[in-house]
């Protein structure tokens, strides 16, 4: 397999969020669960977006983690590297996005790293250097709560400074808006200013274009989605991908099994799709506090609680709570913790449903959706049609036994119903 764009992913949501750009811009795209074994035979493709369970974990462990997958993905020929982040940037002043960008752009010699995460579909836009989030800068955003990487400064100049060793300069949105040129002319100049990465402004998917095309020249650059379709976009135009239609029925295609969705997502928008899916479906809420204190039990009731139900349509088990409760949990708990202990409780609970039975799989959140697939060791999947903007249909490749189809979504992402939506694509609709 000789491919033309590695992927690095810092979460397995957003891994899946930049497979199904790629995808939809009709380049052939797989996602892997982390460096692939030598013996998985994977089918042919342009891109590889490798998954990791990179984003809080210790800065050093990330480093490693990202240096070993940027190996992996250049011995294989990938031209450019994109290190795929948040596009509300999730990070704390210990790391990653900064130490992980700085030791890939040693690995791959770049001189200067553009940095985007702006993504205009789901309103992520970024303005003289600041992160928007809708209609609000990022720190008045949602994601000021969340549990694991507050986010409280929409500056990302500073943001990316406080976590990298190198200087942080400003592409803005006048030099984008002026083309590719002057966007690769503002980023020689910043890298003769001894720059080692730029913010690049960008508030249209034009925008993110012509960054594509200026970042495709380039060995690596650090963004989202939007950066992710600007690549796509220069890489087919310029012949270096092989154009490719998806073949959406394929991926549901021989999956019958029971469905049920996990979410452990307390983002705004994840608490109320949950709401909105108790109107239509079985929806069991978890103690996380339980998690934590009596983890077996809370599982074995939870799969109690399914089993019961799971013949009779979709059931949705969420450990998601509003900021207030999670705070609480936290302070007795402490974060870390707290959140360790949720995710392993979680990803018991989605291989207890698959033991079940279990073959169509929703999972709300990041980190929770890195530690189910973990735990069912889930090798790699194929990228299927979109249920919301960042949110694909993957269809398990690789690994032993039966398909399955899953949906891992992004907390932020995703309409009211996206529940009931993610399970009428999969095949099994709800009342
Ligand atoms: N009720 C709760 N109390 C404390 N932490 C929780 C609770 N529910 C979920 N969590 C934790 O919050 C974190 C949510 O992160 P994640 O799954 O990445 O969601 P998102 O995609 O919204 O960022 C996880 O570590 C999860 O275990
Ligand atoms: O870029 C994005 O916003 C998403 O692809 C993403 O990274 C999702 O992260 P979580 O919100 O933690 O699921």
């Amino acid at each position: 397999m000789s491919l033309t764009l590695g992927v690095i992913a810092d979460d397995y949501t957003g891994a899946s969020d930049l497979a199904n750009t790629l995808t939809k811009e009709s380049v052939r795209t797989l996602q892997t669960i982390g460096v692939p074994d030598a013996a998985l035979a994977l089918p042919d493709a342009d891109a590889v977006v490798v998954s990791l369970k990179s984003r809080s974990v210790p800065a050093e462990e990330a480093v490693k983690m990202s240096l070993a997958a940027c190996a992996w993905l250049k011995a294989r020929g990938a031209s450019h590297i994109l290190f795929k982040v948040c596009s509300t940037f999730d990070s704390t002043d210990a790391g990653n996005i900064g130490p992980v960008t700085d030791a890939l752009r040693l690995a791959t010699g770049a001189a200067i790293v553009p940095v985007t995460p702006a993504f205009p579909e789901t309103g992520r836009t970024v303005f003289m250097g600041h992160l928007f989030v809708g209609t609000v800068p990022l720190n008045e955003s949602p994601l000021k709560d969340h549990p694991l990487n507050p986010m409280t400064d929409a500056d990302l100049r500073r943001v990316l400074a406080r976590q990298s060793t190198g200087r942080v300069g400003l592409v803005p949105l006048k030099d984008v808006a002026a083309g590719v040129d002057a966007i690769r002319a503002r980023l020689e100049a910043l890298a003769l200013d001894g720059r080692t990465a730029a913010i690049v402004d960008a508030v249209f998917d034009a925008d993110l274009v012509a960054i594509g095309a200026a970042a495709a020249g380039l060995p690596l650059s650090t963004g989202a989605s939007g950066l992710g379709l600007g690549l796509a976009r220069a890489l087919v135009a310029g012949g270096r991908v092989l154009s490719q239609a998806g073949d959406g029925g394929a991926i549901t295609q021989g999956i019958a099994g029971l469905a049920a969705a996990v979410a452990g997502s307390c983002s705004a928008a994840t608490l109320e799709q949950i709401a909105v899916a108790e109107r239509v479906m079985p929806v069991l809420r978890l103690s996380a506090e339980r998690l934590v204190t009596h983890p077996d039990e809370e599982v074995a009731d939870a799969l109690a609680w399914a089993k019961g139900r799971l013949a009779a349509g979709p059931v949705l088990i969420a450990a998601s709570d509003n900021p207030e409760q999670v705070a609480q949990v936290q302070a007795r708990f402490g974060r870390t913790a707290a959140g360790l202990a949720v995710e392993h409780g979680t990803a018991a609970i989605s291989q207890g449903l698959v033991a079940a039975g279990v073959r169509r799989l929703v999972i709300a959140g990041g980190e929770t959706s890195g530690a189910s697939v973990d735990r069912l060791g889930l090798p790699a999947f194929l990228v299927g049609p979109e249920i919301a903007p960042g949110v694909p249909l993957l269809r398990t490749a690789g690994q032993a036994g039966e398909p399955m189809v899953l949906a891992l979504k992004s907390g932020n992402f995703g309409g009211p119903d996206f529940f009931a939506r993610a399970f009428a694509l999969m095949g099994a609709g709800v009342a």
